[in-house]
This record gives C-alpha cells, sequence and structure tokens, in this order.
C-alpha cells in the first residue's frame, strides 16, 4: 500500500521584491522518508523550509503537513513538527539541559529528554553552556532541540555543514535512526555523498525553483553525460544553465562555494569526468 503523503506542496511562490526565492515548487513527502533538498547558496532551500513549517507565510500556493495549512494553522502543526534552522543562537547562554527544559516548555506534547540526552550522547554535557560546546556537539544540541515534542517530521537546515567526516557521519547514522523509529525527516544540504547514502528522495532547487526530485540513484540516471555521484547531480542539475557554457564564471564561483562543503578531491574527478 501507498505510504501516506504527509507533506503536500503546491504551485509554492515567495518574492523577495523583484527576487523569487521559491518560485512555483509543487512536491510531496511520504511517511517515514529521509527527503534531501540540494542546490547552491542562494537557491532557496532555507526559504522552502521556512514555508513548509509555516514560519513565512507563501506569497502564492500552499503547504499542507499533516492535513494542516502550514499558513493558517501554524499553532497546531508547530506540536507535531521539530525545527533546526540555521543560526539558532538564543540559547548560547543557556546549558544543554536548561534549554531543552525550556523549548520543552513551549509543548503539550513531551519527549522523554534523559532518553534523548543518553541517545544522542550528550548526557556528559548536560550541565555544560552550550556556547562551550564544538561544532559538532552543537549541532547534536540543536537536534536534541528538534526531539523534545516528539515530532513526527524533522525540518533540518545544513545540520552538518563545516562538520569533520566523521561527525558529519555520526550525525546521519542518528538520522537513519530517527527514520527507523518513523520520523519524517526533510533535510537541506550540502553534503552529497551522505545525501546518495542516506535519502529516500533528494529534490534539486536552483534560483528559487525545484529542477528535478527523484531518488539519488534515479537523479543519477537522469544526467545524460552518466555521472555516478551526487556531486555529478549537483553539478548537472544545481549549476546547468540551458544554452551556456556548463561553466561560466559565475558557476565557477558558485562551484568553489559548492567545493568548501565537499570532498575536493572527488569534486575535481567530477570536473574531469566532463
Ligand atoms: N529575509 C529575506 N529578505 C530578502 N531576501 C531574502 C531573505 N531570505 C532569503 N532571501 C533571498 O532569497 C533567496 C533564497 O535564499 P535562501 O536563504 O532560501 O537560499 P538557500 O538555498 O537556503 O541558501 P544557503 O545555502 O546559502 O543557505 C536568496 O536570493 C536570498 O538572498
Amino acid at each position: 500500500m501507498d505510504r501516506q503523503t504527509v507533506i503536500q506542496v503546491s504551485s509554492l511562490s515567495k518574492y523577495y521584491g523583484a527576487n523569487s526565492a521559491v518560485e512555483q515548487v509543487t512536491l510531496q513527502v511520504k511517511e517515514g522518508e529521509l527527503f534531501g533538498i540540494i542546490g547552491t547558496n542562494g537557491a532557496g532551500k532555507s526559504t522552502l523550509l521556512e514555508l513548509l513549517t509555516g514560519l513565512r507565510q507563501p506569497d502564492e500556493g500552499c503547504v499542507k503537513v499533516l492535513n494542516m495549512d502550514a499558513e493558517l494553522e501554524a499553532e497546531s502543526l508547530k506540536e507535531h513538527i521539530g525545527i533546526h534552522l540555521q543560526n539558532t543562537s538564543l540559547v548560547d547562554k543557556m546549558t544543554v539541559r536548561e534549554a531543552l527544559d525550556l523549548f520543552q516548555s513551549f509543548y503539550h506534547k513531551k519527549n522523554d529528554l534523559d532518553a534523548i540526552l543518553d541517545r544522542l550522547g550528550l548526557r556528559p554535557y548536560e550541565h555544560k553552556m552550550v556556547k562551550r560546546l564544538s561544532g559538532g556537539w552543537q549541532q547534536r544540541f540543536a537536534l536534541a532541540i528538534t526531539l523534545v515534542n516528539d515530532p513526527k517530521i524533522i525540518f533540518l537546515d545544513e545540520p552538518t555543514t563545516g562538520l569533520d567526516q566523521q561527525t558529519r557521519s555520526e550525525y546521519w547514522e542518528i538520522l537513519l535512526e530517527l527514520k527507523s523509529q518513523g520520523k519524517t525527516i526533510v533535510i537541506a544540504t550540502h553534503d552529497m555523498g551522505e545525501a546518495q547514502r542516506n535519502c529516500d528522495r533528494v529534490a534539486v532547487m536552483r534560483k528559487g525553483k525545484l529542477v528535478s526530485c527523484d531518488s539519488p540513484q534515479g537523479l543519477i540516471a537522469r544526467i545524460p553525460s552518466g555521472g555516478l555521484t551526487m556531486e555529478a547531480v549537483y553539478v548537472h542539475f544545481a549549476l546547468e544553465q540551458k544554452n551556456e557554457p556548463a561553466f561560466t564564471l559565475p558557476h565557477l564561483a558558485e562551484w568553489v562555494s559548492f567545493a568548501k562543503f565537499t570532498d575536493l578531491r572527488n569534486s575535481l574527478s567530477v570536473i574531469s569526468d566532463r
């Protein structure tokens, strides 16, 4: 039997002046999926996540999450989702435990905080100030915050950016465990290798538009020149412009920016394969 659709996005647009941050995006996410969103800096990933979670209002179209309208029923929706956006530093001066207690007080439904601390390995840091945690532990702490209300869907905005390979792999392992517990996870990421290994489907954004959406293998199979990796998918779908050479100067700048987040050696081998 088909899995239930838990997120339905229909013709969604968000404009900032003349700039369309998200333009006519339509997609669905199924219950229990680990759903990736990729694209260059400024492609619209964060704005899309903000619209999905009801934190921003769309200019056109609509978002239904768990059969609730993300714009009109944001308060009710909040109870059922966990969100980790970029640059959330409100709780820097609290300890891990204090911050978890505070965030949990915002919800009716309450998860077992001790179990969260233990599972995410945060127990030794329970009484440490959040700002004193290393980058990897801060991201785990932020993931812990998303779990305080035992959400059905977790939204994550580039949580592994800047982390070393080992820390990233461990983070994705936790996501796989949450998925195995039935959680639906939507994650914006620049982490192509992990997206390829772990995501059920990936949406590729480019200049606010959804340019492709499929399983990693499905996306890879769509590359006419025959790439083998999500890095190649990124180059083909996220950077490609019709009627222009593949690597104009602006593209090169985007590529360099992307390469910051991925294995440069792999990236260069993708270029040399072209
Ligand atoms: N509050 C805002 N006001 C004006 N423009 C905005 C605002 N938020 C985003 N934008 C613009 O919307 C576009 C999409 O930005 P967004 O942050 O969603 O992209 P992104 O794919 O998440 O990028 P990154 O990978 O750098 O986080 C960009 O052109 C950005 O400058």
